[in-house]
């Protein structure tokens, strides 16, 4: 039997469009054919179970094999086969109805309608055009006394189909490479192409000799078989060179939807260094993207390792994912899940919990941040640092500063440094008050204060240098100055002269005679606004980061230095008045070029004079 005819569509020419606007992905069609002949293969399989096949399965491998002379890449299944009457059936109305839909959509359509219309085909069988002249299936049904099969088409419309000599059970495809698909006979293009998409199929996938794939990756198995070098090993599969993640979370759900797979917890070295894309979506096995943004929620992008889910529409648009169900519960099941592993690591270990609190801090707050559900979970599992190391809840923190860190209006003023080296002296004037000083230097830190300033009852947050220690909190009791009012005016204007910098707004406080002669201090809205504005705060704030800095010089009363200046001659006192700032700047950090050498050189004559 030889037969010819007319593939029945309607729209001419489908082929060239296909081919020229699905560019970008032509490598897709190793995968779609690989995976058709592993579904065939499957089919097969169940066939057997069911005892609706009862002949010999054998060797049921997958073979994609090149001949770079000849131009062909076959692909060859020993699955369940068709007969010439399914070919006509599968392969010319069920893969052709595909395509012309895909067509009909399309050819009317603007540049940014295409794009989107392109996303949404699968286009399975079809994809084979986008690289090849020139098809061929041999196949023959496992159905006996059936007789093989030969198509052909050469991507017209057009199609042979006829009787043919085939000794194994099974389907051949041939694809016949087009001039402008070389790359696809390089036999390191396709190795890398089924690398990428046919890692973890289900049915072996041998190329060129070489079996390329693991069937049973550990996400298909129950937690209960696998030990812990069983995930770090895959871990290391997956990313190669990267070091060992933190932990890891099994999924594995059949109701309401179903999904499996493996999140790993990375180390994360550099918070501005997010890797994001990490994690691998797969359908029943084939990689389909590692672009899981909507289905993964956005805090957990940095997070690495595979999801797969039958469940998850694959060739949908982006903007109908964001609306899919499935995905939204996907995406609510992810977020449990984490919120739950992570109070189990806490509540069995918190030991082991605080070691790795450095680099999950950053997941969890970020968590907290973007998801009020999250949120929820996460305040009991939260930890704050102290300036000394220490570690704390949200709830042993409160308790631990609620007796010495009340202000008079029964607010709760906790104190943080963005960094306790740089200041130093900040710190230690607050923990010799008896205050407590947490280390908050991360990026979303400045957020992560605001938030919780909403959610914890009468709390505020102050960083350790927004004022003088006297007033950081501030409380009933005061300390008086020994100075008359007449000698505050003149040291202010002394200090003010002297500085001569209309940024520095110098105030005289009377301080502890302990504490520094001069303290610098930028108020705590006006660091706010600008920290804000460099984590990208935007709009109204960036105002505030365009502003110079307003700081406040408190020039302490009650210091000997006060003293001494009053005293001095002019000139002397304005010396000395400028030593005094200059060590403020200093306990700043803020002393930098012409003032540093200025105040090096006045240092040194001041040793000599003494
Ligand atoms: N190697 C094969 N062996 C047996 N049948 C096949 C084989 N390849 C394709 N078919 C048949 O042809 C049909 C059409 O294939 P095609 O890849 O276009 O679509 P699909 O696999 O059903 O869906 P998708 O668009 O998701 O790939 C398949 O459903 C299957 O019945």
């Amino acid at each position: 039997m030889q037969e010819t005819g007319s593939i029945s569509i309607h729209t001419e020419n489908i082929f060239p469009i296909i081919k020229k606007f699905l560019y970008s992905d032509h490598e897709i069609f190793l995968r779609e054919l690989v995976s058709n002949a592993v579904d065939a293969t499957q089919k097969l399989k169940s066939l057997a179970q069911l005892g609706e096949f009862k002949g010999d399965l054998g060797e049921l491998k997958v073979r994609v094999t090149v001949d770079k002379e000849a131009r062909k890449i076959t692909i060859s299944d020993r699955g369940l086969g068709m007969t010439g009457e399914e070919i006509k059936k599968y392969i010319n109305q069920i893969a052709f109805s595909g395509a012309t839909e895909f067509v009909e959509k399309y050819k009317d359509k603007d540049a940014a309608a295409k794009d989107q219309i392109i996303g949404q085909f699968g286009l399975g069988f079809y994809s084979a055009f986008m690289v090849a002249e020139q098809v061929e299936i041999w196949s023959q049904s496992y159905r006996e006394g059936t007789t093989a099969a030969h198509w052909t088409c050469d991507g017209s419309t057009e199609f042979t189909l006829e009787d043919a000599e085939k000794a194994e059970r099974g389907t051949d495809v041939v694809l016949h490479v087009a001039a402008d698909s070389d790359e696809f006979l390089e036999e390191a293009r396709l190795r890398t192409i089924l690398t990428k998409y046919c890692k973890f199929l289900p049915i072996e996938i041998e190329f060129e000799g070489q079996v390329i794939n693991q069937t049973q990756p550990i996400w298909t198995k129950q937690p209960a078989e696998l030990t812990d070098e069983d995930y770090t090993k895959f871990y290391q599969e997956l990313y190669p060179f990267s070091e060992p993640p933190l932990f890891w979370i099994h999924l594995n759900v059949d109701y309401p939807f179903n999904l499996t797979g493996i999140l790993y917890f990375p180390k994360v070295k550099d918070e501005m260094q997010f890797q994001r894309n990490k994690i691998q979506l797969y359908s029943r096995q084939v990689f389909i993207t590692d672009e899981v943004k909507d289905v993964v929620p956005e805090f957990l992008m940095l997070l690495h390792g595979v999801i797969d889910s039958p469940d998850i529409p694959l060739n949908v648009s982006r903007s109908f994912l964001q609306a899919d169900s499935s995905v939204k519960k996907i995406n609510t099941y992810i977020t449990k899940k984490v919120a739950d592993k992570l109070n189990e690591l806490f509540k069995k270990d918190r030991a082991g919990y605080e070691e790795k609190w450095s680099d999950i801090g950053l997941f969890v707050k970020y968590g907290m941040l973007s998801d009020e559900k999250f949120y929820d979970k996460a305040k009991d599992f939260v930890l704050l640092q102290n300036a000394a190391g220490k570690y704390f809840t949200l709830t042993e923190y409160q308790e631990h500063v609620q007796v010495n860190q009340k202000d008079k209006n029964d607010q709760t003023v906790i104190l943080y440094s963005t960094d306790p080296e740089a200041q130093h002296s900040f710190v230690v004037a607050a923990t010799d008050r008896g205050y407590d000083v947490l280390k908050l230097d991360a990026v979303l830190d400045p957020h992560f204060i605001g938030q919780l300033e909403q959610k914890l009852e009468k709390t505020t947050f102050k960083r350790v240098d927004a004022d003088t220690v006297g007033k950081l909190i501030e409380k009933d009791e005061t300390t008086e100055s020994v100075l008359s009012d007449d000698d505050k005016t003149r040291l202010q204007e002394l200090f003010t002269k002297s500085i001569n910098n209309e940024h520095m707004h110098v105030q005289v406080d009377a301080l502890s005679p302990q504490d520094a002669p001069v303290v610098i201090t930028l108020p705590e809205f006006m660091r706010r606004m600008k920290d804000m504005q460099r984590v990208g705060g935007g709009g109204g704030m960036a105002m505030f980061g365009s502003m110079p800095d307003s700081y406040t010089v408190s020039v302490n009363a009650n210091h000997p230095v006060a003293q001494r200046v009053l005293n001095a001659e002019d000139e002397a006192g304005q010396k000395l008045a400028r030593q005094a700032f200059d060590l403020a700047l200093l306990a700043q950090n803020m002393l930098k070029g012409e003032a540093l050498t200025a105040f090096v050189k006045r240092s040194a004559d001041l040793l000599a004079a003494e």
